[in-house]
């Protein structure tokens, strides 16, 4: 299969799967090309996790069809994961190992040749800045580090597709902004990369977003034309009660949403001429409010827009 621009990495159609009663992925379809880093997006229980071990072929769908690199994982499980790497949320270090025996269990473990695997353990060490780190036990490394071992492990094998669980929730921003490096130069080097993340400055650095509700795909492109695709415009309110803002104005005239966001309100509106009869309506209320700026819309706010999710 090859689509506009590259070949399809990562292929799933109609795939779903239930937990009892419950439609956890409810007929997704999704295909991801070769070099893109592709990014699921959603809240808890939207689906992400069964999406992806799914994908990796540790849990079977009810129905449904998924072609990783050529080959059928439902068919070939074995094949398809020789080719994939899996990092689950709770990726599975030692932690009264060291950094490099750690990686060695992950070489074993995917039978890389011991002459391979030293060399490719040195590159991928050098480029997770944790050289200097081999000799320290898994479980005295920060969350940040812990991250950058658990995807040098699951690199260990040079896989063509990489599934990410949520690789960097919790992790400090410096590490976050390393991690990411790590995943460009993989995209670089040709590797497919699915990652879900809960962290939307995260969401806007992929080649393209599926934004997940209720186990299906709402909408999927790159993080521009999802921006430019968002009904309406948008304006930050700021004030020293945002919920107040939002009561004020969340059913006032042309207003589409209102999302709080920290000390502003993000407000959507049907046109960017509503703004002075909005600051009209907080006058006569009473509500006290810093400004009223037209804004570009970050990737949460499309998301809102887009399945509504969590609006108003
Ligand atoms: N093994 C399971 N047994 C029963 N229900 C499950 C199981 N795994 C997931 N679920 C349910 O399926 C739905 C989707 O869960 P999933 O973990 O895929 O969502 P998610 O988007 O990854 O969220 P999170 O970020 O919290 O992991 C949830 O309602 C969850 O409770």
């Amino acid at each position: 299969m090859s689509g506009a621009g590259g070949q399809v990495a990562v292929a799933a159609r109609e795939v779903r799967r239930h937990f009892g009663a419950l439609a956890a992925v409810d007929g997704i379809s999704l295909s991801v090309k070769q070099g893109e880093i592709f990014g699921l997006v959603g809240p808890d229980g939207a689906g992400k996790t069964t999406l992806m071990r799914m994908l990796a072929g540790v849990l079977r769908p009810d129905e449904g069809e998924i072609v990783l690199d050529g080959v059928d994982v439902l068919a070939d499980p074995e094949a398809a994961k020789a080719r994939l790497s899996y990092m689950p949320q709770r990726f599975g270090l030692y932690e009264d190992l060291s950094v490099d025996e750690n990686i060695f269990f992950y070489a074993e473990l995917f039978g890389v040749e011991r002459k391979a695997r030293k060399t490719r353990a040195a590159e991928l060490l050098d480029a997770a800045g944790m050289t200097p780190f081999r000799r320290r036990l898994a479980g005295q490394l920060s969350g940040g580090m812990k991250q950058k071992l658990g995807l040098v492990c699951a690199l260990i094998h040079t896989p063509t597709v990489l599934l990410l669980d949520e690789p960097t929730t919790g992790v400090d921003p410096v590490s976050r902004r390393e991690f990411w490096g790590i995943l460009y130069s993989l995209r670089e080097s040709g590797v497919t990369i699915l990652l879900s993340t809960a962290y939307m400055d995260e969401a806007e650095r992929c080649s393209r977003l599926a934004l997940m509700h209720e186990g299906r795909v709402h909408d999927c492109d790159t993080p521009a034309r999802l921006k430019q695709a968002m009904p309406g415009v948008l304006f930050a309110v700021t004030a020293p009660d945002p919920r107040a803002v939002r009561a004020a104005l969340q059913d006032a005239p042309g207003v589409l949403g209102a999302l709080l966001m920290g000390d502003r309100v993000n407000l959507r509106a049907d046109s960017a001429a509503r703004a002075p009869e909005l600051a009209a309506r907080l006058h006569e209320r009473g509500v006290a409010y810093g400004d009223i700026a037209q804004v570009e819309p970050g990737i949460e706010d499309v998301f809102v827009a887009l399945t509504g999710a969590g609006a108003a």
